[in-house]
C-alpha cells in the first residue's frame, strides 16, 4: 500500500479556510511532508483592502512557512488560490474554476467556517452548514474525487457526556431550519435561537452539528471523513515547537493571564483540559484523507480527535504551569504581576472579579484620567468578562469521546508514517507543551522578543515593589482611621507597640553583655 507522502504525489488538493489558523498549517505540511503533491487549490475570499493573491503571498511569506521555504524555495508556485465568498451562491466561484476544480481535484479539505461563539444564528448557519452544502454539491461534479475530508467539532454534540464516532441524529432537520430562517427577520431570529441551540452552549456548536448531518446525507455518493478536534492549541513538535496565531480558546485566556489581566475565572480543576495540539490534528486530518481514498469506506467515518481519554491533563494542571511559565519567561509591560486562579465557585469568582479585576481597573483608570489619558481599563475588563464568560462552559465540565477509529488509524500506517504523521498523543509531555505554548503566545501572538526578558522581568519587580507600598499604605490608612474610632483598637496598638519596644531594648541589652 502508497505510503501518505506516496498517495498525495501527483494528486491536487482543495483547501478552504486555507488562511485560518488549522489551514495555513495543513497547507504547510502538505508541501513540506509531501513534495510530489502537484496543486494546492486554495478557496480564498479578498479581506480588508487586500487581493485574495496579496493574502495567500503574505501568509506563505510568514515564519510558518520557513522550513518549506528552506526546503524547496519555488514551494509557493504549487499554491493556487481561487477566488471564493463562501456566503454567496455557489460560492462565488467563477465557471471557470468551476470547470478546473471539477476535471482536476482529487481530495478536498474543508476547514472553512466561523468559529465565533457569539455568531448570529442566520450568518453562523450560512457559513457552517449552507456552505459545507454547496461545496458538497461542488465536491459531486469532481470526476476525479477520491476524499472528502470535514473538519467539525469535538463539541458538536457537547449536549452529551459521552460521544461516540457517531453522527447523532441532528437538533432539527437542517433544510426545515434553512427554510425557516429565511423568511424570518434579525430581530426574530434572535427571540427564538435560545430555544433551538437548546442545551448547546452556542451557535457555533449548534451549527456545526448541523454541519456533520448534512455531510452525511451526501456520503452515501462521496467518500467521506469527518475529523473532531478538541480545544486546538499551538504546535506540539511542527514545523516548530509552540507556534500559534491567535487569540481564540484558551491562547487569549493564558496571554490576559500573563499579563497580569486576568486573574480569576470559572473553570474546575479537577475537569479535563481537552486541549489538542494543531500539528496533532493536521497530521490525522492528512492521514484520514489517505485512509478514505484509499480505503473508501462504504459510510463516512468519524474520529475524535481529542486528548482527554488517551493522556488526561486537567485545568489546574495548566493554570500552575501557566503562572509558572509566565513568571519565569515575563510578557512585556504586565499590568500586574501575573497571579492567576481558577475556581468553580460562583461567589468566590464574584468575590476576585471585584478585588482583582475592577478595583484595580477602576484605580488605574483614575490615574488615566488624572494624568490626562483616556481611560481605558474598564472597557477591557468588560471585553474580557464578556470572552471569559462565553469560554466557561467549556472548563467548568468534562467530556468523554471514544476514539477507536483514532487508533485504528494509527494501526493502518507504516512505522515510517507513524513518525512523520504522528498523532500519538499518548507522547505529549504536557508541562514541556504548555511552556512552548505561553512562549509561543508571546514570540508569535505578541511578536514579542525573547531578549527583552530581563526588561520584562525588572517590570515586574517594579509591579511587585509598587503593590507592598500600596499594600502597606492601604494598612497605615485603615489602622489610623480605625484607632481614631475606638479605644480598644488604641489600646491594643499601645500594648503591641511597647511589646515590641521591650524586645528591642532586650535584645540591646543581651547583644551588648554577649560582646
Ligand atoms: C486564570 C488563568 C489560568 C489559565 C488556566 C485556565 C484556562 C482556562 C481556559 C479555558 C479555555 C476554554 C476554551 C474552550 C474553547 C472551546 C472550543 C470549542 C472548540 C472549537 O471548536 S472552536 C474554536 C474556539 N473558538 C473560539 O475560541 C472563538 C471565541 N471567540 C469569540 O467568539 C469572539 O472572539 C469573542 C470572544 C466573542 C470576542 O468578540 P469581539 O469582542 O467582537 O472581539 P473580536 O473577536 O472582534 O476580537 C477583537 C480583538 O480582540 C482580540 N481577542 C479576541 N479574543 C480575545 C481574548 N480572549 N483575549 C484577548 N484578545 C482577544 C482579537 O484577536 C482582536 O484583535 P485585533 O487585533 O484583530 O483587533
Ligand atoms: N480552533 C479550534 O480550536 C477548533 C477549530 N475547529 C474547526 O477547525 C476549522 C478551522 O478552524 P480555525 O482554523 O481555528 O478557524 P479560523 O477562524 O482561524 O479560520 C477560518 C477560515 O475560514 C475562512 N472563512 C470564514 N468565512 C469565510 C467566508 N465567508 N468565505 C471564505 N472563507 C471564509 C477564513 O477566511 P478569512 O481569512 O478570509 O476570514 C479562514 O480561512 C473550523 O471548521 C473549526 O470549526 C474545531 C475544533 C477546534
Amino acid at each position: 500500500m502508497a505510503s501518505i507522502a506516496e498517495y498525495y504525489a501527483g494528486k491536487s488538493v482543495l483547501i478552504t479556510g486555507a488562511t485560518g489558523f488549522m489551514g495555513k498549517v495543513l497547507v504547510e505540511k502538505l508541501l513540506r511532508c509531501c513534495p510530489g503533491v502537484s496543486t494546492v487549490y486554495v478557496l480564498v475570499r479578498p479581506k480588508a483592502g487586500q487581493s485574495m493573491q496579496q493574502r495567500v503571498n503574505d501568509m506563505m511569506k510568514c515564519k510558518l512557512f520557513d522550513r518549506v521555504r528552506e526546503d524547496n524555495p519555488d514551494f509557493h508556485k504549487k499554491v493556487v488560490p481561487v477566488s471564493s465568498e463562501l456566503t454567496q451562491p455557489g460560492l462565488a466561484i467563477s465557471p471557470q474554476d468551476i470547470t478546473k476544480l471539477a476535471a482536476c481535484v482529487n481530495v478536498v479539505f474543508h476547514c472553512a467556517a466561523t468559529i465565533r461563539f457569539d455568531e448570529p444564528l442566520k450568518h453562523a448557519l450560512q457559513l457552517n452548514v449552507i456552505a459545507t452544502q454547496q461545496l458538497l454539491s461542488l465536491a459531486k461534479q469532481m470526476q476525479n474525487l477520491e476524499a472528502f475530508v470535514h473538519i467539525s467539532t469535538a463539541y458538536a454534540n457537547c449536549n452529551r457526556r459521552h460521544i461516540d464516532e457517531v453522527i447523532y441524529p441532528p437538533p432539527v432537520e437542517p433544510k426545515k431550519l434553512i427554510d425557516s430562517l429565511e423568511w424570518m427577520d434579525d430581530g426574530m431570529v434572535r427571540e427564538i435561537t435560545p430555544r433551538l441551540i437548546g442545551e448547546r452552549p452556542n451557535t457555533y456548536t449548534y451549527t456545526k452539528a448541523l454541519a456533520e448531518c448534512v455531510v452525511q446525507q451526501e456520503s452515501d455518493k462521496l467518500s467521506v471523513a469527518i475529523i473532531r478536534p478538541s480545544i486546538v492549541g499551538a504546535s506540539w513538535q511542527e514545523p516548530f515547537p509552540g507556534w500559534i496565531d491567535n487569540f481564540n480558546g484558551p491562547s487569549g485566556v493564558f496571554i490576559a493571564a500573563g499579563k497580569g489581566i486576568l486573574r480569576t475565572m470559572r473553570a474546575s480543576n479537577d475537569a479535563v483540559a481537552d486541549l489538542i495540539p494543531v500539528d496533532v490534528v493536521i497530521n490525522l486530518t492528512l492521514a484520514a484523507g489517505w485512509y478514505t481514498a484509499v480505503h473508501r469506506p462504504k459510510s463516512a467515518l468519524v474520529y475524535n480527535c481529542t486528548t482527554g481519554g488517551i493522556n488526561p491533563f486537567h485545568w489546574g494542571e495548566i493554570e500552575h504551569h501557566v503562572m509558572s511559565t509566565f513568571k519565569r519567561n515575563p510578557l512585556e509591560q504586565a499590568f500586574r504581576r501575573p497571579n492567576a486562579n481558577i475556581t468553580s465557585n460562583y461567589l468566590i469568582n464574584q468575590y476576585w472579579i471585584l478585588v482583582s479585576h475592577k478595583f484595580p481597573a477602576l484605580l488605574y483608570d483614575l490615574y488615566l484620567r488624572l494624568s490626562g489619558q483616556k481611560p481605558q481599563m474598564m472597557r477591557i475588563f468588560n471585553r474580557l468578562h464578556k470572552a471569559i464568560g462565553l469560554l466557561e462552559y467549556f472548563s467548568s465540565q468534562d467530556w468523554e469521546w471514544n476514539s477507536d477509529n483514532v487508533s485504528m488509524l494509527m494501526a493502518q500506517l507504516s512505522p515510517e508514517d507513524r513518525k512523520m504523521f504522528n498523532f500519538d498523543v499518548r507522547q505529549l509531555n504536557w508541562p514541556e507543551y504548555i511552556e512552548n505554548y505561553c512562549i509561543g503566545t508571546k514570540k508569535y501572538v505578541l511578536n514579542e522578543d525573547m531578549s527583552d526578558i530581563p526588561a520584562a522581568r525588572q517590570h515586574l519587580r517594579k509591579l511587585r515593589n509598587i503593590r507592598y507600598t500600596f499594600n502597606t499604605l492601604l494598612l497605615i490608612f485603615i489602622w489610623r482611621v480605625f484607632i481614631a474610632r475606638s479605644q480598644m483598637a488604641r489600646n491594643i496598638w499601645y500594648f503591641v507597640v511597647s511589646l515590641c519596644f521591650k524586645f528591642l531594648s532586650y535584645f540591646k541589652a543581651s547583644s551588648t553583655l554577649t560582646n
